[in-house]
């Protein structure tokens, strides 16, 4: 790829995975009432026909990862998990309480921190609980987050039993050097005996999540990384560009400086072995940062277009209605979003007081909703069209003013009434979606806010 795009293109940029972004949610929050009532609507029209996802956040991990972005809690004290769980369970009881008909789950997933911190049992009563109120979708997909570190057979055998059929595990990166500055020792070994367990168990697919961009990354420690990557053959590898965000509070990303990272071409140019290695390897390219096996669901789902982007990344299952339970938990009922509180403490306190533990949220407008359809169209299937009445968008000419550029550059296609990103532009597909963020448009950031789109 040409050297000049990279550093034309590689500005601060969402990842899209929610729209309006979360630093853009209304900044009054949303009411308790409205997050409850379109909670209920989404439910009323979606429980019975296509049953409901869940999303689980489990916070706690024993070590802190210093290029780690998600929301944890580092602890060594196991004590923690009874009373955790305890809330999850409050915290779900008072979403069924709000409803006349039983849940019925299509998908859940377990997200974290690290799920494989609670013991075997503890993670059977997490799941008893939650079914003890609610059924099972005949075609669920249930999925889990393990640490290859700390998976054990009987964890990955109870979970599925449970109903889960699907497994991620963070590799990151096998670079001994690379490992260091992360502060994350994960040694080859575990990671082939956690994979290996799976498979003999049952579970249908096993994804690695891997990174590039991370620091002393080189190229050398990206490929050794995909051959050992390749002698266990994972059905998906996500394969994330290195958000680097030490502002956000939390996230504690440290212990390495800002000159050790790669950058601009250096970093793009991982990103494209990366890529060209899975190609070999027989994985096609699903949305902006995953691969899939051709047998894998998620590829069928790209095919036929029916592929979903959530806070967890791609999904081939898309529900109208996502509850998120657990500290941080972000819920999309289609109509609005809400996200818990981000401390365990804080959390645990709402919850017993009988409280829905939303902090923040977005009652989505109806031109939202569209613009929401058109980005979720091109991050999922690189194309969107707003020939269709549902899916016109007001004043598109303002919108195409700002892809001029882009279009010069061969990085978008523009006809009557749509557009399409070519396969070779698909790394400036979140510079794309930009130009139809009316949130960002309205009111460009004055600080930063988002990780470089590259
Ligand atoms: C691959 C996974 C990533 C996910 N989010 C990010 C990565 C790399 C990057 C990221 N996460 C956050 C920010 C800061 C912007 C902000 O919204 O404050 C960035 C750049 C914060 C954040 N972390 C999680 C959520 C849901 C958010 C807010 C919205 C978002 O950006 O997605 C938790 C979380 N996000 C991801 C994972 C895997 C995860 C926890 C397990 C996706
Ligand atoms: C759930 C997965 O999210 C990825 N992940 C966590 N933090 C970051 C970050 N800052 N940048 C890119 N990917 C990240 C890891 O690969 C993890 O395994
Ligand atoms: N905590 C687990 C790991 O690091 C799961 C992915 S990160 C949320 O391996
Ligand atoms: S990468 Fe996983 S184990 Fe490491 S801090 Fe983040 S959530 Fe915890």
């Amino acid at each position: 790829m040409k050297k000049s795009l990279i550093q034309k293109y590689n500005i601060p940029g969402p990842r899209y995975t929610s729209y309006p972004t979360v630093p853009y949610w209304n900044k009054e929050g949303i009411d308790k009432q409205d997050w409850i009532a379109s909670f209920q609507k989404s439910f009323i029209e979606s429980n019975y026909s296509e049953g409901i996802s869940i999303y689980i956040h489990l916070p706690f991990c024993e070590s802190l990862c210093t290029f780690c972005a998600c929301h944890k809690h580092i602890t060594k004290r196991h004590e923690v998990e009874e009373e955790y769980i305890e809330t999850v369970l409050k915290e779900w009881k008072l979403y069924v309480a709000l409803v006349d008909e039983k849940p019925i789950i299509k998908e859940l997933h377990l997200g974290g921190g690290t799920p494989t911190f609670f013991s075997k049992e503890n993670l059977k009563y997490l799941m008893d609980g939650i079914f003890s109120i609610a059924e099972k979708h005949p075609d669920h997909e249930f999925s889990f987050e393990g640490h290859p570190n700390n998976t054990t057979k009987e964890q990955l055998q109870t979970l599925f039993d449970c109903g889960f059929t699907r497994v991620s595990f963070g590799v990151q990166d096998y670079n001994e050097k690379v490992q260091k500055s992360i502060h994350r020792i994960q040694p080859f070994e575990a990671v082939e005996q956690v994979t290996k367990w799976s498979r003999e168990i049952g579970y249908d697919s096993v994804s690695h999540d891997l990174i590039f961009g991370l620091p002393f990354q080189t190229k050398e420690a990206v490929i050794h990384t995909i051959n050992k990557t390749k002698e266990l053959q994972p059905d998906r590898i996500s394969f994330y560009s290195y958000a680097h965000v030490p502002w956000v509070k939390g996230v504690g990303q440290r212990g390495f400086n800002e000159d050790d990272l790669p950058k601009n071409d250096e970093k793009r140019e991982l990103y494209e072995i990366g890529k060209e290695l899975f190609a070999e390897l027989g994985y096609e390219e699903i949305g902006m940062d995953h691969f899939a096996l051709k047998t894998d669901s998620l590829y069928e789902a790209t095919i036929n277009k029916t592929i979903h982007r959530n806070f967890m990344g791609y999904t081939a299952n898309k529900t109208l209605l996502m509850v998120g339970l657990g500290m941080s938990a972000i819920s999309d009922s289609w109509y609005a979003f809400a996200q818990n509180v981000k401390t365990v403490k804080e959390y645990q306190k709402l919850v017993n007081e009988g409280e829905i533990p939303i902090f923040r949220g977005h009652l989505l407008s109806e031109e939202d909703r569209i613009m929401r359809k058109h980005i979720l169209n091109m991050m999922c299937n690189f194309t969107t069209s707003w020939e269709a009445d549902h899916m016109k968008i007001k004043n598109v000419e303002k919108h195409l003013k700002l892809l001029e550029e882009m279009e010069k550059d061969g990085l978008v296609e523009v006809y009557e009434n749509s557009l399409s990103i070519p396969e070779k532009a698909r790394p400036y597909v979140r510079n794309i979606c930009m130009a139809f963020d009316l949130h960002l448009l309205e009111n460009k950031p004055k600080t930063q806010l988002f990780s470089m789109t590259i």
